[in-house]
């Protein structure tokens, strides 16, 4: 449950719908982010009422209330992007507004064109609109498969060539999709359908782009009690057999090659807990845990910033985690650098990462994973995987495949 500021009295808001409320704002060019955090009911909107996204250093405990989204190149003094929470909304579920923090009061200017344009829109969207992801003829020269598969082995022979010891490579899979897709409705069924996933969506106005993912990695935890968490999360097979059936837990096996891989991550966050000489941390796992159509292996580590006194654990771990060995490599600096060179795209936002900062004293920031980027008719998916010296090729494509199938499985469909 988050904890709840104001008790919920009679609003403007009151009987507004959430795909309403999402439609006027984007028209309205307001940034805007709607989230659902795992293992919750509860669906929120923040709504910045105002032109442009402000730009700030994260430093978590001494924001305000908002909406953190940052790119995958960001490095310890840059700023990320903050939208500011003017208005948060929560809804319960079957969409009932359960609780209004606006900032601005319901005579504001800018509120009181929000809820009449989103008025207007309600009476508008009568017809339910199909949405439907089309697929997009390669332009590409090289097929995408091959294309990969080439990076995959290149990464390897670095590896044997003692450049790195692990790299995580990153494809796009492009759709497109029609005027009347609806992104908030592909954002409803992803949250029905993944309870374990941090389900989001953000609109850019000034990128003229929205982001929607279904991520299952936390990347920084700090919450109003004090506890800090994050997680290593590496490791990847699918969650089906041949016919389709879930596997259960218990007849999951690992590999080698994905517990190294996954104890590089781990290795990677106790490295950044010694850089601090902070030694009071609990660690639990590896599990096996389930991520839509994916199995993953799962570490968790917690620490008690209360009791350690240090409220600023959460600005200072963010800052040396990412891009965390579950995104980038190890050792971090050449295998940046190798991604630069081999993935012939900008990842913008993919495994960067985003979250709510300070509502109600929580802050959650998660690597932005399993997620597709909607700009100008064109639905892009991004999808990586973690290469070690033991890879194979074909094997780590079809985990990118699995990987985009998670968000289109569940949005692609038809309504
Ligand atoms: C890079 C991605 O996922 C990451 C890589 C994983 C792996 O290599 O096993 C598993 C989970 C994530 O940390 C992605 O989903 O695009």
């Amino acid at each position: 449950m988050l904890s709840l500021q104001t008790d919920h009295q009679i609003s403007i808001f009151d009987g507004l719908k959430v795909q309403d409320l999402w439609a006027a704002s984007k028209q309205l060019g307001f940034p805007s982010a709607l989230w659902r955090l795992p293992h919750t009911n509860e669906i929120n909107l923040l709504i910045s009422v105002r032109e442009g996204i402000r730009k700030c250093q994260p430093e978590l405990e001494k924001l305000s209330p908002g909406f953190i989204i940052s790119k995958f190149l960001w490095e310890d003094e840059q700023e990320v992007l903050f939208l500011e929470g003017d208005i948060i909304l929560t809804f319960a579920e079957g969409g009932l507004l359960d609780n209004v923090r606006n900032n601005l009061g319901e005579e504001h200017s800018e509120v009181k064109r929000l809820v009449q344009l989103t008025e207007d829109l309600a009476l508008e969207s009568v017809s339910p609109s199909r949405n439907e992801l089309y697929e997009t003829p390669n332009a590409d020269s090289i097929d995408p498969k091959t294309r990969f598969k080439r990076t995959v082995e290149l990464a390897v022979a670095a590896i044997r060539q003692n450049q790195f010891k692990k790299v995580v490579l990153s494809r796009t899979r492009e759709l497109s999709y029609s005027d009347d897709f609806q992104p908030v409705k592909a954002f409803q069924k992803l949250a029905k359908a993944y309870p374990h996933a941090f389900v989001s969506l953000v609109n850019l106005p000034e990128q003229k782009e929205q982001w929607l993912g279904a991520s299952p990695e936390l990347l920084t935890r700090q919450n109003s009690g004090g506890a800090f968490t994050t997680m290593s999360l590496a490791g990847t097979q699918s969650s089906h057999d041949k016919s389709g059936h879930l596997i259960p837990k218990y007849d999951i096996r690992w590999g080698e090659k994905e517990i190294e891989e996954h104890a590089l991550v781990s290795r990677y966050i106790v490295e950044c807990f010694k850089k601090i000489r902070l030694r009071e941390y609990i660690e639990t796992g590896p599990r096996t845990v389930l991520a839509g159509n994916l199995y993953h292996l799962r570490t968790d580590f917690e620490v008690d910033t209360n009791a350690l006194n240090f409220p600023e654990l959460g600005s200072v771990m963010l800052k040396l985690l990412h891009p965390t060995s579950a995104v980038c490599g190890v050792p971090k600096i050449p295998s940046m650098k190798f991604i630069a060179e081999i993935e012939s795209y900008d990842r913008s936002f993919y495994s960067g990462f985003l979250g709510p900062a300070q509502i109600g004293g929580n802050t959650s920031l998660f690597v932005n994973l399993r997620t597709v980027r909607f700009k100008d008719g064109l639905a892009t998916l991004f999808a990586g995987a973690g290469i070690t010296e033991d890879s194979v090729p074909e094997k780590e494509w079809e985990e990118t495949e699995l990987k985009c199938e998670t968000l289109l499985q569940v949005i692609a469909a038809t309504f």
